[in-house]
């Protein structure tokens, strides 16, 4: 007769049999930047679809019931059809700070709870949204390439850029993210007003109702805010237009909100000014258009990460997931707006 292991004999591997599920379709950008394991618990195990010869729905059939958590990242939708087959999921958890990737009213109904990325990122989006005005102003990067290609001996001296004191800036969402960029370009001299869902009853910035009359009163607009039903494609031809041919249009929220191929046609045209352009509609795909363009500055979706903003990702995440299987409150529990 077989000895049964007392607990101290089990496997590592048995150890982690039973504890609590939590499954990723998608690796996060985030494990690749930084040690996986910085990600990991002894609370509870990452059941990985990507790591799985079998079908995903198959995958989660054969484990529905030790699932209690989602991992997700916004290249990972979070959908009704796959909570469909997740029963006992009660938390998503994203990597990101936008959540457009996961079906917020499927989560309510089926009572389950979200935790997004929180705080981690606002300092760094922040730096990173003023950083791509002031190059896009000061012509950085294009100097910098006129400096390398050898311009400068042979050409002169490369165009003056513009004074960014003084300049009438729209934050576009005046969330988190939004209002560390007002904090950096009211410290800069710029007059700072924005556009919002609602008027926030604890800044003075003048509120706009409407973006189209933000945008026509100021010399940049600065997109801060997620992607929604009523966001996408909210920066059309009319806003530009309004923004007009001295305006600068800057995009650390999602390449949605603004019609890309709008914003293109007025670069071309001269119809705005510039842009500093940290996300697009397509990514990793960007329109080719952009890349004879100097009064464009480009970032590939890396405003959020840093090796401290990973750090503090990565001990937010846990601390999300431990607290849920826990029963104890989130760190980072994202609440519907009213
Ligand atoms: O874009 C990045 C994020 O939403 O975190």
């Amino acid at each position: 007769m077989g000895v049964s292991n007392t607990d101290s004999d089990k496997t590592q591997e048995e150890e982690q049999q039973d504890l609590p599920k939590v499954v990723l379709f998608r690796p996060p950008a985030a494990f690749s930047l930084i040690d996986e394991e910085s990600f990991t618990s002894n609370k509870f195990h990452f059941l990985k679809t990507y790591d799985s010869q079998l079908p995903v729905d198959q995958f989660l059939s054969t484990h529905s019931h030790s699932i209690k958590a989602i991992l997700s990242s916004a290249g990972a939708p979070v959908n009704a059809d796959i909570l469909q087959l997740l029963p006992e999921v009660g938390l998503v958890v994203t990597t990101s700070a936008g959540l457009n990737h996961i079906d917020i009213p499927e989560c309510r109904r089926r009572g389950i709870k979200i935790a997004n990325a929180g705080h981690v990122y606002s300092d760094d989006v922040a730096d990173l949204a003023v950083g791509l005005l002031i190059d896009v102003l000061r012509k950085v990067s294009a100097s910098d390439r006129y400096v390398r290609q050898g311009l400068w001996a042979d050409k002169g001296n490369y165009p003056l850029g513009s004074k960014l004191r003084g300049k009438r800036t729209g934050i576009v969402g005046l969330g988190n993210i939004g209002y560390e960029v007002a904090k950096r370009l009211e410290a800069f001299g710029c007059f700072v007003s924005y556009n919002s869902r609602k008027k926030k009853p604890y800044v003075s910035y003048p509120f706009y109702h409407n973006v189209c009359e933000l945008a026509a009163n100021c010399d940049v607009l600065i997109i801060c805010c997620g992607l929604s039903d009523e966001t996408r494609h909210m920066i059309n031809k009319q806003v530009l237009s309004a923004l007009g041919k001295e305006g600068v249009i800057v995009n650390i929220g999602r390449g949605n909100i603004i019609d890309e191929k709008e914003m293109v046609s007025c670069l071309m045209r001269g119809e705005i000014a510039g842009a500093g352009l940290d996300v697009f509609e397509n990514e990793p795909d960007v329109p080719k258009e952009f890349f004879a363009m100097d009064n464009v500055v480009l970032s590939p979706h890396r405003a959020v990460f840093t090796p401290e903003s990973l750090k503090d990702l990565s001990q937010l995440v846990v601390g999300n997931l431990e607290a849920f299987l826990s029963n104890k409150p989130l760190l980072s529990e994202y609440v519907d707006k009213k």
